[in-house]
This record gives structure tokens, sequence and C-alpha cells, in this order.
């Protein structure tokens, strides 16, 4: 059954494909109709013609007759009986100049009967049969009104039924190309539509019907299995581009050589720690460390082994370390240690722990004899203070270290002695 809902809230597809329908169906009927009622007027001017030869076929006689025998008014009322023919438009008699009585004019009577007159004369001779003499002639036009009535009522009739026809055809097609077609582009439409390719792929929200051969279903196959690769691809993509992101990351904010943070990653970090400080109101203290004499290791052990010495370092200081203290290398041989939540005697004791660590630490590779040391110079990063400027501080502390003899830590009077420990 036609779905007249379906064809009357058609889609933009649908309605093209009605618009071509309607066109063409009519440009078509149109054609075909015409040539029809041509060759019908074509046969019905001969029927016309044909009746108009037997009407005067049978009058031929007694007209001839009437003319020869000069009898006037039974000629123009044979003439006027011609009327009685539906055939005939117009008739024309004329008389041969020749015949006698006529005195060499010749002898015409023209009967009008009807406009509707098709265009070409025709002419019969007109003879009286029992004399065998030559009369003249009769010329007559054909009444096209009744071939024309009826030639219009059969292109209405054609044209109705013809338009009839093409509205239930479209209707149909419609109907079939919006459920074989329109439906399952819809649906294929709105699949694309909700597809994110990183987030949702739904197979279900495609109807796959049992019919795997029909075109549709192929077409909804290739776009569900390309769509998996789509989503496939983007997911693996994904988790590739955020690995390397992170390994990126890593490289750039790591120290290659101790594996630490390095100098730009100490400092984004150590500033947000230190917001946070400042918001929730925690001590944070800074500490700076610096090997002692290193370059006499790079010179007289090489530079490996000075590389050995800090990843060694920096190894030993992690381990004396808590989770939430930041540590990065922000020189050649130099430190930088963030400690949030602490107090000058929790900064003194983490100074003196990483002083006896370092050297402690076992560097007999260099030479069985060889200790190595670091200075330190710690503070207190006061509320509201910029990194900056405590870390002016400490390494000013830091500098009195190396002034005081190195293997010691430095800290101002108000936090603790100027120089609190020094075992040279
Ligand atoms: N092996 C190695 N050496 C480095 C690295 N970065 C810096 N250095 C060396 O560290 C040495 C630092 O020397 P100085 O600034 O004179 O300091 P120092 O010899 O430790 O002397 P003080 O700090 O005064 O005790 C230089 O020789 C640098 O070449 C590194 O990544 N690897």
């Amino acid at each position: 059954m036609v779905n007249l809902n379906g064809v009357l809230n058609i889609s933009n597809l649908s309605r093209a494909l009605l618009i071509r329908i309607l066109f063409f169906s009519g440009f078509f009927t149109l054609l075909i109709t015409s040539f029809q009622l041509y060759s019908d007027y074509q046969r019905g001017v001969l029927d016309i013609q044909r009746e108009a030869e037997l009407s005067i076929k049978q009058t031929e006689e007694s007209l001839a007759a009437a003319v020869f025998e000069l009898y006037d008014v039974r000629v123009e009322s044979i003439l006027d009986s011609i009327n009685s023919f539906n055939a005939f438009a117009e008739v024309t008699l004329i008389v041969d100049s020749k015949l006698p009585g006529y005195n060499s004019i010749n002898y015409v009577v023209t009967k009008k009967w009807s406009e509707d007159a098709i265009k070409k004369e025709y002419s019969k001779e007109l003879t009286y049969k029992a004399l065998n003499i030559k009369i003249g002639k009769i010329n007559y036009k054909l009444n096209s009104s009744p071939l024309k009535e009826k030639i219009f009522s059969q292109a209405w009739t054609i044209l109705l039924s013809q338009f009839i026809k093409t509205i239930f055809v479209s209707a149909f097609i419609l109907h079939i190309f919006q459920k074989f077609v329109i439906k399952h582009l819809a649906e294929i439409s709105t699949w694309l539509n909700n597809f994110k390719p990183d987030t949702s792929y739904n197979p279900k929200n495609i109807d796959l019907e049992s019919d795997s051969s029909n075109e549709m279903t192929k077409l909804k196959s290739a776009i569900l299995e390309m769509g998996q690769q789509v989503y496939r691809h983007t997911i693996e993509l994904e988790s590739m581009v955020a690995l390397r992101t992170a390994e990126l990351e890593k490289l750039a904010y790591t120290d290659g050589l101790t594996g630490i943070a390095n100098r730009s990653a100490f400092f984004s970090r150590a500033e947000a720690e230190l917001r946070k400080s400042h918001r929730l109101s925690y001590d944070v203290g800074i500490l700076m460390l610096d090997l002692d004499h290193f370059k006499s290791i790079n010179d007289t052990f090489g530079h490996e082994a000075g590389d050995n010495v800090l990843k060694l370092v920096a190894d030993t200081i992690s381990t004396c370390l808590r989770e939430i203290d930041m540590f990065g290398r922000v020189g050649g041989e130099e430190f930088a240690i963030l400690v949030p939540g602490t107090d000058k005697f929790g900064m003194q004791a983490l100074a003196e722990r990483l002083k006896s660590a370092v050297s402690n630490t076992d560097v007999s590779f260099l030479d069985a004899e060889k200790k190595i040391s670091v200075s330190i110079g710690y503070t207190k990063i006061y509320p509201n203070e910029s990194l900056k400027s405590a870390l002016k501080r400490a390494d000013e502390n830091l500098y009195s270290a190396k002034r005081n003899g190195r293997n010691c830590y430095v800290t101002e009077i108000d936090f603790l002695p100027k120089v609190v420990n020094q075992t040279d």
C-alpha cells in the first residue's frame, strides 16, 4: 500500500525525484498525447472528406439536372439540403460558362454554413450523367467543429487519465524509494553524525537486514567496517600520542643524566607548590646544594667519572627526601630542594642528613681514599615571598658555606646560627 504519510512528509531527495518524475512524465504524456491527437485529427479529416464525397455523390445527379434545366430555385434548395450533412462548412457551385443558357458567364453560388472550416479547399467535377454533359464543379470546405469538439474532449480524457496515473505512479515510486533508499540513507546519516571516532562506535544503531546481497545492506556493512577501523585507529593513535606526549614531557622535564627534575621542571613545580603554600598557609623551606671541588674530580678522574658521581649524589639525596619534597638539578653540580610543611628544626635535620649521606657515599670506584662532600645553604620562604627572592638568600647561604670551608650547611641567624655545623 502507498504510504501517504511518507509521501507527503518527503525528504529533499524524494522531492527532487518527485519533481523529475512529474516533469518527465508530464513532458512525455504531452508528447504522446499530441501525436495521438494529431493522428486522430488526420483520420477524422479523412472521415469527414469521405462523408462529404458521399453526400455530393448522393445529390450530384439531381443538382446537375437542376443546373442544366436552369432551375435556380431547385439548385438553391439542393445546395441548402447539403447543409444537412455536417461535413460541410462551405459549398460553392461554379457552372461552366459554355453550358447553354449561361451566356459565357460563370454562374457561381456560394453557401456558407460554418466559421470552423478546415483551410484546405476540395473540388469535385459536376457531370450530368444522363446526358454525359460537364456542368461545372463543386468547391467545398470541410466543417472542422465536430472534429475539434471530439479531439478536445479526447484530449481532456487522455490528459486527466495520464495525470491521475502519473500521481499514483509517482506516489508508488516515492514509497518504494522511501522504503528502500531514503530510510536507509537517513539511518546512515544519523549514525555518521553520532559517530565520534574517539569516544563512541555503536554498530547496534545500524539495522543490518538479513539480505546481505541488498546494496543498502552492503553499504551499511562497509560503513560499519570503515567506522570500526577509524575507531580502532583513533584509539590506537590517541594512546600512542598520549604515550609519546608522556615520554616527551618526561624528556622535557627530566634531567637526562640524573633522572631527577631539570631546572625548568623544578622551578615550575616549586612555583606551583609555593602558590599552594601561600594559599593554605604552611611553611616551606628551600635548600641549595653544591658539590665541593667537583672540578678536581673531573680533572683527576675524567668527565665520565664526574657524571657517575653526579648520578650517585642525586640518588643519595633522593633517598633522604620525602615524597612531597621537590628535588631538581638546577646547575652543573648544583641541586635545589623545596621542602613543604617544615620548620627550622626540620630544615636543619634535613641539611645534616644530606651532608652526612653525601660524605658517606661510597666513591671507591674513583679512588679508595676519595671522599666527596656538599655545601648547603638553606632558608625559610616567608609568606608571600617569591621563589626567586628565597632562592637568592639560599644561594647566599650556600656561598657562605663554601667560604666557611665547605662540607657544611648555612642559614640566616634568625632561622638558625649563621654557621651551624662545620666538620673541617
Ligand atoms: N662530569 C660533569 N661535570 C660537570 C657537569 N656540569 C658541570 N660540570 C663541572 O663541574 C665543575 C664545577 O666547577 P666549579 O664551578 O669550579 O666548582 P667546584 O670545582 O665544585 O668548586 P666549588 O664549588 O667552589 O667547591 C666544572 O668543572 C664543570 O665542568 C656535568 O654534567 N658532568
